[in-house]
């Protein structure tokens, strides 16, 4: 019983057919939202055991099914093991295909499941895997080629391996074709984005590595658009053209805060799934000014002070990998510097809300004071250190980030405040810690600019961009100014003006929401 069959309008049944999986007769229906499966109950069965079970069924959704293949009796990228089993069912079941599905398992992960049927003949199964395919093919979110760069050094080192062993056989079960870089220094995927990638010829860009290396993208991306459209954007105020290539994340890195906190976990085949099937999540970019002069993109955190100090100091241990954070950390804990300065916001409309549902005033806000840190959050910038983030409510795609002021307080009162990132007590409820929903904000410190004190050298010559991969500067206590920490990136500069420009810009391809509107 094949082919075409009469159902309801909305659900047409594209092919049903009783086929066999685990030794058990099921019952398979596809039509174009899901794939069914269904155990048929045999009689003798029924008669035999006196039991009558409740057959077992399972549904798909075809928008989840990452591939579908023939079984073969040969299949190389398998174990000896697995190659020897395969090779027994293939002479057994010579007529079998495989569905690949994503399977959701906690905390937000997702596996690459698979279910293999065996059909009557060679016929029926090649007509499942044409008509599954079919269906797949109208998914016009899903990319087909894309163009993956992989930091070797992000990490713990590991994310060429990550890429062989985790993603590139899910990516081959889907009919993906990736072109892969492995870069070979820092900016290397920046510049071969502005200057030489063909981009026409893909439909996604996919960053192996951390937060830097995704900021290394996204300068890249936005700086090719600008320049095949003519657009300046070290000029103030350019209308900047939006980009048309999502850009997918492998996590790989040390913190890896942007793929934890849009996807809910930083696990590399829950991503490469994701990717897969076309999902895509749009998110603020800004834009990070020093008078005026435009310096770089941000789009996770944006930190003076504690995070400023402790990014600064942990370039320094790179060769320590991601336990360089916990080290300067604690040091950074211990130097307990505070800033002065006045920060000065523009408040988010009323109706984008409030971090902690305060109400806002429409006029723009100064601050002057003694600060452990400043922290614009663009998203929650949750990570596996901090779960919830360090503004659980902070909205992905709002054109608003969140601004927490931690004033000077005593090193235990501020220990209070880092140990409630780590568990559900409100990191805001403390006296000296205050949050606002910006639309942008400018930070001036007190003193004025003191001279940097290393490495002025690497300091930008271009006016307008400073060079990434390059910061050091040293985590001095008790120094009049700190440096932002801009996505895991250093500035040196400590007065900028911030702008939540970008609007719901990234990861999403050519619909409206990948549009870059000026907000400011
Ligand atoms: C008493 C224990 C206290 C623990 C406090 C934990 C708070 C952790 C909040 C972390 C927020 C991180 C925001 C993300 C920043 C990344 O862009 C940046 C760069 O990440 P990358 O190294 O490129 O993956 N990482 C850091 C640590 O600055
Ligand atoms: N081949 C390379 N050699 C050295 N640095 C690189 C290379 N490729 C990328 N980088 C730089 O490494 C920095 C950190 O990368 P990232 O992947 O974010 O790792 P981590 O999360 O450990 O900081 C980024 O600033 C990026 O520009
Ligand atoms: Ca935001």
């Amino acid at each position: 019983m094949t082919g075409p069959a009469e159902d309801t309008k909305s659900q047409l049944t594209l092919l049903s057919s009783k086929l066999l999986h685990q030794h058990q007769a099921v019952e398979a229906a596809l039509n174009r939202h899901v794939f069914v499966w269904k155990e048929i109950e045999e009689k003798s069965q029924k008669r035999s055991s006196g039991i009558s079970k409740t057959p077992r069924s399972h549904i798909v959704q075809v928008s989840e099914i990452v591939g579908i293949h023939k079984v073969e009796n040969e299949d190389h990228t398998k174990s000896k093991w697995d190659q020897k089993k395969t090779l027994q069912f293939s002479q057994l079941f010579p007529n079998a295909f495989t569905v690949f599905y994503v399977k959701r398992t906690k905390n937000h992960q997702w596996r690459c499941n698979e279910a293999t049927f065996s059909c009557s003949s060679a016929e029926l199964c090649e007509q499942w895997i044409q008509v599954t395919r079919e269906q797949l093919s109208l998914l016009t979110n899903r990319p087909k080629r894309l163009l993956v760069y992989i930091n070797p050094f992000g990490g713990k080192r590991r994310g060429k391996r990550i890429y062989e062993e985790k993603v590139a056989p899910v990516f081959q079960q889907a009919g993906i074709s990736a072109d892969v870089i492995v870069t070979e220094r820092a900016n290397h995927a920046r510049d071969h984005l502005t200057t030489e990638a063909n981009l026409q010829q893909y439909d996604g860009v996919v960053c192996v590595g951390g937060d830097g290396m995704f900021s290394e993208i996204l300068h890249g991306l936005v700086a090719r658009t600008q320049n095949d459209n003519k657009v300046d954007q070290n000029r103030p105020g350019a209308e900047l053209k939006p980009c048309m290539l999502r850009i997918g994340i492998i996590p790989a890195g040390s913190t890896d805060c942007i793929c934890f906190a849009t996807v809910g976990t930083n696990d590399p085949v829950t991503s490469a799934l994701h990717i897969i099937i076309g999902d895509s999540q749009p998110m603020d970019v800004c834009s990070v000014h020093h008078n005026d002069v435009f310096l770089r993109y941000s789009v996770s955190l944006l930190g003076y002070g504690f995070y400023g100090d402790v990014l600064a100091d942990s370039e320094k241990k790179r060769w320590l990998g991601p336990a360089r954070y916990d080290l300067s950390g604690v040091k950074a804990f211990l130097c307990h510097n505070y800033y002065k300065g006045t920060v000065s916001f523009l408040p988010a409309e009323d109706n984008l809300g409030h971090p902690r549902d305060k109400m806002q005033s429409d006029e723009e806000t100064v601050i002057c004071g003694k600060f452990i840190a400043i922290n614009a959050a663009n998203m929650s910038c949750a990570c596996p250190r901090s779960p919830k983030g360090l503004s659980p409510s902070a909205h992905l795609a709002d054109g608003t980030a969140d601004l927490i002021l931690v004033r000077k307080c005593s090193r235990l009162d501020f220990f209070r405040h880092l140990l409630r990132h780590t568990n559900t007590d409100d990191q805001f409820d403390h006296s000296f810690v205050e949050v606002h929903r910006v639309k942008k904000f400018h930070f001036e410190p007190l003193d004025p600019q003191p001279l940097l004190l290393e490495n002025q050298s690497e300091l930008p010559k271009k006016p307008g961009f400073c060079p990434m991969g390059s910061a050091q500067t040293t985590c001095i206590p008790s120094a009049a100014h700190s440096s932002w920490n801009c996505d895991g990136e250093i500035l040196h500069h400590a007065a900028i003006q911030k702008n939540v420009i970008l609007k719901n810009f990234f990861l999403d391809d050519k619909d409206e929401s990948a549009k870059l509107s000026t907000d400011n």
